[in-house]
Parts: structure tokens; C-alpha cells; sequence
């Protein structure tokens, strides 16, 4: 059963703001609508702060790994140890988030879920324990009720902590050898589509592999099929704890009116989920980026999400929404320190 928290509404936009931030933008020194999105960025932060005003100061990335059972099944072109390896690369600050954390000056945590390591002499990441990563959905429920429960929670715990820090914006990033196996298989289901569709090379499968993975995702849903009838059943079969973690954090973000910005493929797989757990929650979502995994699109497309950067990632762990962070300064700072025709004495529109 889904959790009674995980689907308490969401806070409201303050649309009084966000008109007030538009009729701001309306004066600023140039033609109407002229700088495009990084116009629709100030005032959709104008309506998550409440303020005309925006700012884009302290940002949050929490990482949240996790191994997973699928890997059985040779999934993924690398390793399930790689999750553990680079939780550890996380905590030494040597993986890209890292780097782009220290380079926009923000915050950064890893919570190690559960993986087939054990990792808690490893400082500096968070150990939550829920086992040595998910069953092989193949065969079983990827997670029991127990610790599907726990890894929501623990993205929701991780959402009340960045808020205790007086974040302006929440990112989670994943880790997890083979999660684009268990997302394409949720988004199979959250779509109605079939893995042909969705399925794409992850970590960089040659073509023969990908074969597999749709084979192996096909046969999954199969074995699953009666019971994948909520989109919670659909993460607690399917889902991996990263996955879980950044949908309890996606949900509690919303409700505390902490403005998203959720990453690539796997991260918008939960955030649909997030949005059919609780229709309303992807008010409070931007998106980072389109990633290069070709199943990306569909899912933003039921998102109706518009992504802020085309770069061709496909890494994960929050890399491509951290790397548009400096596009929602800067939608800040033009909105802000722009002068108005009046102040300049420019002359408005004919
Ligand atoms: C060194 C390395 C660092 C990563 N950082 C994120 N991922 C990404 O790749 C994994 C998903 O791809 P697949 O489903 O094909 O295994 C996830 O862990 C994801 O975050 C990485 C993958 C590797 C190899
Ligand atoms: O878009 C992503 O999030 C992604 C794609 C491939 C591998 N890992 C993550």
C-alpha cells in the first residue's frame, strides 16, 4: 500500500508573484518575451519563493544508490560493483556531480540505500541499510513493502534536510548499476508502451545487448503483469531504491514548496511516478536536460516537460540538472538586475 504521506497535496504555486515577476519582465529593456525560457525560469521561481524577486543561491543535490538484483541477468555494460566503487568516488569528491557540485558551490550528499558492499566504513555518505540492493524482478517484486516504504522515506527525510538548510532548489541524483533497466520497465508500464520503444544502451550496450535487456524487460512485465496495476505496485515490482528514494523526495518537495530540477532519464522516470502517485506534484519540476537515452523523450513528453539543455548526456547522478544550474542564476540575475524602459529611458513597443 502506498504510504498516506506520499500522496498529501502539494503546496500551491503563489500565482500572485508570478504575476508580478511577468509584469516585471514586461518592463525589462527588451522586446517582450525576448529572452524565452530564461523568462518563464524567474517567474516560475517567482511563484515557487513567492517573491517578484527570485534568487538561485543555495542548491541541494543529494545522490541516493542503490544495487540492484536485474544485474543477474547482464543488463548493464559494466559491473554491479561499480555502484559501490563510486560511492566511494562520490565521498573522495573524484565523479563528475562532484565536481560540478564544487564548481556552483553546492551541496552534496550521498545516501547508500542499500548495495551488495557494505559500505558504512566509508566516510562521508549516509548508510540507510535496506538490504544488499533489490530481488531480480525477473523473478520476484524488486522490493518488499517494507523497503520500498523505506526508501520513500528516505528521499522525503532527505528533502526535510535541504529544506532545514534553507535550500532554493532541490536536485537528486542516482547510482545504480543497471537502474535503466528497472526505469525502462517502469516507464513500459507508466506509458503503455512496449521496451522496444524505451529500452536504449544505459551505460553503452552494442546493439546485441540492448536486444537482451528489452527480452530480459519483456519478460518481466510479463511475469508481473496482474499485479503492476498502481503506479506504486509498478515501483515497488520494478523500481530500485534510488529510484523510490528520488519519488518520496519529489512528492515532499512539492508539498514543502521546494522547487526540482530533476536530472535525465531515470530521474524522470521518477518523477512520473511521483506525478501518478499524486497528480499535481510536477508543478513544482524544471528539467535539466534531455539526456541521450533514447526512452528520455516519451517521458518528458507525458510530463510535458520543456528541458533547459540538449548537451547529449547520459550519466546520471544529477550531472545534467547540476549543469544547468547556472542558467537559473542567470535567469535570476537578468530578472533582477535588469534596468526597465522607464529607468533607462528607452522607448517602449509601438
Ligand atoms: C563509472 C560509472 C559512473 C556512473 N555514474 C552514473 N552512472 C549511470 O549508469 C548506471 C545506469 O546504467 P546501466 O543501466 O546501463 O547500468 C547508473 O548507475 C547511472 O547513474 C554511471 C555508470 C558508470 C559505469
Ligand atoms: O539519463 C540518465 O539519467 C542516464 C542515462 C544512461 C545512464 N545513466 C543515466
Amino acid at each position: 500500500m502506498i504510504p498516506d504521506w506520499l500522496t498529501l497535496p502539494s503546496r500551491p504555486l503563489d500565482e500572485v508573484a508570478r504575476l508580478a515577476a511577468r509584469q516585471r519582465q514586461a518592463q525589462l529593456t527588451k522586446p517582450p518575451g525576448s529572452l524565452g525560457q530564461l523568462e518563464e525560469l524567474a517567474c516560475f521561481l517567482a511563484a515557487a519563493q513567492g517573491r517578484e524577486r527570485p534568487h538561485m543561491k543555495q542548491v541541494w543535490i543529494s545522490i541516493f544508490a542503490g544495487d540492484h538484483g536485474i544485474t543477474a541477468e547482464n543488463i548493464s555494460a559494466f559491473p554491479q560493483a561499480v555502484t559501490g566503487e563510486m560511492i566511494k568516488n562520490f565521498a573522495r569528491g573524484g565523479a563528475a556531480i562532484s565536481v560540478l557540485a564544487r564548481t556552483l558551490g553546492a551541496s552534496l550528499e550521498v545516501i547508500d540505500l542499500g548495495t551488495v558492499q557494505n559500505l558504512t566504513q566509508v566516510p562521508g555518505v549516509h548508510h540507510l541499510g535496506l538490504g544488499p540492493g533489490t530481488a531480480n524482478f525477473l523473478y520476484e517484486p524488486a522490493m518488499t513493502e517494507a523497503q520500498c516504504h523505506a526508501a520513500l522515506g528516505a528521499g522525503r527525510d532527505r528533502v526535510e534536510a535541504a529544506l532545514q538548510a534553507s535550500a532554493d532548489l532541490f536536485i537528486g541524483g542516482e547510482m545504480g548499476i543497471g537502474n535503466t533497466t528497472s526505469a525502462t520497465a517502469m516507464a513500459c508500464v507508466l506509458l503503455d508502451l512496449p521496451p522496444q520503444q524505451l529500452a536504449g544502451p544505459g551505460t553503452g550496450l552494442a546493439t546485441a545487448g540492448v536486444s537482451h535487456k528489452i527480452e530480459i524487460i519483456a519478460q518481466s512485465l510479463l511475469k508481473h503483469e496482474r499485479a503492476l496495476t498502481s503506479p506504486y505496485a509498478i515501483l515497488k515490482y520494478l523500481g530500485g531504491f534510488e529510484i523510490a528514494a528520488l519519488t518520496g523526495a519529489y512528492c515532499t518537495a512539492a508539498q514543502r514548496g521546494l522547487p526540482v530540477l530533476v536530472d535525465g532519464f531515470i530521474s524522470s522516470v521518477a518523477a512520473l511516478a511521483a506525478e501518478r502517485m499524486n497528480p499535481g506534484v510536477a508543478r513544482w519540476f524544471l528539467y535539466g536536460h534531455r539526456s541521450a537515452e533514447p526512452g528520455h523523450q516519451a517521458i518528458l513528453e507525458a510530463l510535458d516537460a520543456r528541458p533547459l539543455l540538449s548537451l547529449g548526456l547520459r550519466l546520471g547522478e544529477g550531472s545534467g540538472a547540476a549543469s544547468a544550474i547556472p542558467l537559473l542564476r542567470l535567469a535570476c540575475a537578468l530578472h533582477e538586475g535588469m534596468a526597465t524602459f522607464a529607468e533607462a529611458a528607452v522607448s517602449e513597443k509601438l
